[in-house]
């Protein structure tokens, strides 16, 4: 599986802001959202595009369109806070909805919601989840996103465990990920380390 880490000084600093854990919920809610914008722009870059014609005042040239607009998909509740920023970086996506919750003693993703168009063959998927911990919630998202025919998707995430990595790998899905880190592990309650903490919290509070 391909592993882009978006390393350029600018995520660090907005990463470094989303770790703090003095960072108050307003404050994180803000970095995620513009280190999403950089991880988006990062993820797209190899994206096809096709050309028409443009009229300028001046005179005709070439003008660049995406040949696929993609579907981009945030994992509630973390993801959230990241698909205002990447649908206004591009605005035209659609956009697909699937909700899901670790439970605390299994750790395994307990899902509560999907919305998704029927059929994605051919449309490139983007999900969005500030946390690749285990995998397993990246895991379920992707199989509900096969199960409908894609063959494209992009794992974006703000930090990844490299348990979160193997899982996704192992997985045998057509995946890959771009993120601004790969953390050293897991604790014992499954949590990246040294991590940002539960990205769902540290957005909107406790559940
Ligand atoms: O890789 P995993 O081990 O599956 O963990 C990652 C998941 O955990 C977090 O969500 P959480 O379950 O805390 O829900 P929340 O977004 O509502 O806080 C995170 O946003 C991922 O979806
Ligand atoms: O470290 C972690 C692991 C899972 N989910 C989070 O929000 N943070
Ligand atoms: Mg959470």
């Amino acid at each position: 599986m391909n592993t882009h880490v978006v390393d350029h000084p600018l995520a660090a600093v907005l990463l470094t802001a989303m770790r703090d854990a003095r960072s108050d919920n307003a404050t994180f809610r803000a970095a995620l959202r513009r280190l999403t914008h950089m991880l988006v722009y990062e993820a797209m870059r190899e994206a096809p595009v096709e050309t028409f014609d443009v009229v300028t005042p001046i005179a005709t040239t070439d003008g660049v369109r995406l040949t696929h607009p993609p579907l981009l998909v945030p994992v509630l509740r973390a993801g959230l806070g990241m698909v205002e920023q990447a649908s206004s970086l591009i605005p035209q996506a659609r956009v697909g909805f699937v909700g899901m919750a670790r439970d605390e003693e299994t750790h395994l993703p307990v899902p509560y919601l999907e919305s998704l168009p029927a059929d994605l063959f051919g449309i490139p998927v983007y999900v969005l989840d500030p946390m690749l911990a285990t995998g397993g919630s990246m895991v379920h998202t992707i199989e509900l996103l096969v199960a409908r025919g894609a063959t494209d998707v992009t794992a974006v995430c703000v930090v990844a465990a490299p348990e979160g990595v193997a899982a996704l790998s192992a997985s045998g899905y057509p995946v890959r990920l771009v993120t601004a880190a790969v953390d050293e592990g897991l604790n014992e309650d499954a949590f990246i380390v040294p991590g940002l903490g539960d990205a769902g919290d540290r957005q909107f509070g406790p559940r």
